[in-house]
């Protein structure tokens, strides 16, 4: 039976970078994880051995390490699309580059007393992890997919759920308040050509966390849309946004047989199973987005 080699592509995964910007005794920390994969004439290497094509995962590395020294590390997006470029446009055999990039945060440790206090000491931040996924191809197209991950958010009110199916099996009883948490992990596509990239991530955030505040959710599916309706109507840059949010479930405990009553007060965080709520939303004129989102 014939055996052909289907889609294939290879790189560096996780590489891992702190880049220090000294503004005089007052430094700044971009912490990131760099991950690249390279597609292209990469035949011969699968079928004979040949590595006439292939630029080492290892040269990888090297490169987001030199670029983060040559250029600096701004805005993800931005260090993606010059390794991406950088990767296509130096080697004939690469025809795509796929870069993706995790920012963890990092806060001030305030205070100017001692060595290091408000100038060059830092706490890891509990926020969220941004991230970035860029393609660029051969035949001159970038895209461009911004994101965060684990922002976990809590409304203790504002949140009923009520008037689903029932069927045999159904034993949940609907609720006319509860707790509504969630970890978002959202991404959204920017239409084609550069974004204000830090803005940008700034203000969907605030838009994320606006609409998942200030709705009053009647499901975790409705407040989803409000989050990705209120970023398309804010953002211009952003043609789609998609979004995947665990329903982190809040089960009111019985305290009844401890002669207690529970107003709505005492919870048990389960961890899991737990509802996964999925979803795009999109402008209805979108661009395709081709391999925007591989
Ligand atoms: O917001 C919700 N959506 C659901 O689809 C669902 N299903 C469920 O058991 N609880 C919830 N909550």
């Amino acid at each position: 039976m014939p055996v052909v080699l289907g889609p294939n592509r290879y790189g560096k995964a996780e590489t891992r970078l702190v880049r220090v910007v000294r503004d005089g005794d007052v430094h700044h920390i971009k912490d990131v994880t760099v991950g690249s994969a390279l597609s292209g004439d990469m035949e011969a290497v699968h079928l004979t051995g040949d590595n006439a094509a292939v630029l080492p995962t290892d040269t990888q590395k090297n490169t987001v390490y030199a670029f983060a020294r040559k250029h600096g590390v701004a805005q993800i997006e931005d260090f993606a699309i010059l390794l991406a470029r950088h990767y296509v446009d130096s080697q004939p055999t690469v025809h795509h580059a796929r870069v993706e990039i995790e920012e963890y945060f990092w806060d001030r440790i305030p205070g100017a007393s001692g060595a290091g206090g408000g100038r060059h000491s830092f706490v890891r931040s509990g926020r969220e992890t941004r991230t970035c996924v860029v393609h660029h191809d051969r035949d001159g197209s970038t895209t461009v997919v911004s994101g965060l991950k684990d922002l976990v958010v809590l409304n203790s009110t504002g949140s009923e759920f009520s008037g689903f199916v029932q069927d045999e099996y159904t034993t949940l009883k609907p609720t006319g308040d509860r707790v509504l948490a969630t970890e978002v992990s959202a991404r959204w596509r920017h239409l084609p050509g550069a974004s204000p990239y830090g803005e940008s991530y700034d203000e969907v955030r605030r838009c994320l966390l606006g609409a998942f505040a200030e709705t009053y959710s009647l499901s975790l599916q409705q407040t989803l849309y409000a989050m990705g309706e209120r970023v398309l109507n804010t953002r211009k840059e952003v043609c789609e946004v998609r979004l995947a949010m665990p329903n982190k479930h809040h089960f009111l405990v019985d305290l009844t047989p401890f002669g207690l009553d529970n107003p709505n007060e005492v919870f048990y965080a389960a961890d899991r199973p737990y509802g996964l709520i999925e979803g795009s939303v999109l402008r209805d004129d979108t661009p395709d987005a081709r391999f925007a989102w591989e």
